[in-house]
């Protein structure tokens, strides 16, 4: 299976590095050529992963035509631009694989389903779960969720996948996958601004558990399953970007904690804090689905400019409730 990675950032060249364990030709595709032409010549892509020398067998071109001959894709763009680059990409019925984490603003979609509005032919599948790119491309052990409906093409991708470091789970729930994804990242802005502001390790753990109980709460009413919210995709991944500076949603949320604006600090980056795209549009979908969310309606809150000590108040000062509601 010859695999084509669509997206020359941190996650796409570290899974380019995955994908070409062994010396396999992996095709990855950049919007910017000087990205291509940094990893075709020097075999590194400075700009998004630094400090990581790439395989050989990585070919990286600009031209989306060039990705006609592979066999699978994965998607690895910011999730607000899944649409508008798969719309150029030559898919057919090739498979598509989801790496991207959100969803989409406007029509609030997940990322599968902006997919297969596009390429109504192509089989889909979602890569998610605790993975930060620079350990993975380095090496290190990991564990991911590999979620397709199709038994054949799941086994299939998990076997092309699957290197002596990454091991992927599989499983048939695909909105349940991708819904934790995307719901960490704006739970991860909120333990960052619990760190930033100094409010301690107690209300960081407590976010992490009211927070996934809203990941659980959201994901079953989109028809997601609670072992996959539970599993590598939801509260795998939580854990992982709550915890740690090396999350860019984290940090996104450390610096508003320190008092920051979210324009200042979003101005700042090159890379991409899913989880201020995301926590909007999360919200016009809970309030849609008629799911509670009040820590993720905090973290809105916060990016809209709201003071911590009011946001954090306001959360603690609801009426108090059973803990499985
Ligand atoms: N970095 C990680 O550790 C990691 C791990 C798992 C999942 N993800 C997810 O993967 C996705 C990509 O993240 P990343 O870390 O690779 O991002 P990044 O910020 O490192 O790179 C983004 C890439 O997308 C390109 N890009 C930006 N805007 C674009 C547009 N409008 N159209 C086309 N291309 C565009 C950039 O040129 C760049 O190549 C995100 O959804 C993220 O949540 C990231
Ligand atoms: O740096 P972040 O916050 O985008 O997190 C990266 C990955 O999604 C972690 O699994």
């Amino acid at each position: 299976m010859k695999i084509g990675v669509i997206g020359a950032g941190a996650w796409g060249t570290a899974l380019a590095q995955v994908a070409a364990h062994g010396a396999r030709p992996v095709r990855i595709w950049a919007r910017d050529p000087a990205v291509a032409e940094a990893i075709n010549t020097t075999h590194a892509n400075p700009l998004y992963l630094p400090n990581i020398a790439l395989s050989p067998s990585i070919e990286a071109v600009s031209d989306p035509a060039a990705m006609a001959e592979m066999d699978a894709l994965l998607v690895v763009t910011p999730a607000q631009a899944v649409g508008a680059v798969l719309a150029t990409m030559p898919v057919g019925s090739k498979p598509l694989v989801l790496c991207s984490k959100g969803i989409e603003a406007g029509t609030r979609r997940l990322v599968g389903e902006v997919a297969r509005a596009i390429h109504p032919g192509a089989p889909i599948a979602v890569l998610s779960g605790p993975t930060f790119a620079h350990e993975v491309a380095a090496g290190l052990p990991t564990a991911v969720t590999l979620a397709c409906e199709e038994p054949d093409l799941r086994k299939a991708l998990s076997a092309r996948i699957a290197a002596p470091h990454f091991r992927p789970y599989a499983t048939d729930d695909v909105t349940g996958a991708e819904i934790g994804g995307a719901i960490k990242n704006v739970l991860a802005i909120g333990c960052g601004v619990v760190e930033g502001a100094g409010l301690g390790q107690n209300a960081r753990a407590a976010l992490i558990a009211r927070g996934f109980a809203e990941m659980t709460r959201f994901g079953l009413a989109r028809g997601g399953r609670a072992e996959t919210l539970a599993g590598l995709s939801g509260l795998g991944d939580l854990v992982l970007t709550c915890s740690s500076t090396a999350s860019r949603n984290f940090s996104l949320g450390v610096g508003l904690g320190q008092g920051r604006s979210a324009a200042e600090l979003l101005a700042d980056r090159r890379t991409v804090a899913e989880g201020a795209f995301t926590a909007p549009v999360l919200r016009q979908a809970a309030a849609e689905a008629g799911v509670d969310m009040p820590v993720c309606e905090a973290v809105c809150r916060l990016l809209d400019g709201a003071a911590v000590g009011e946001v954090i108040g306001a959360l603690l000062a609801r009426p108090l409730k059973a803990e499985g509601t």
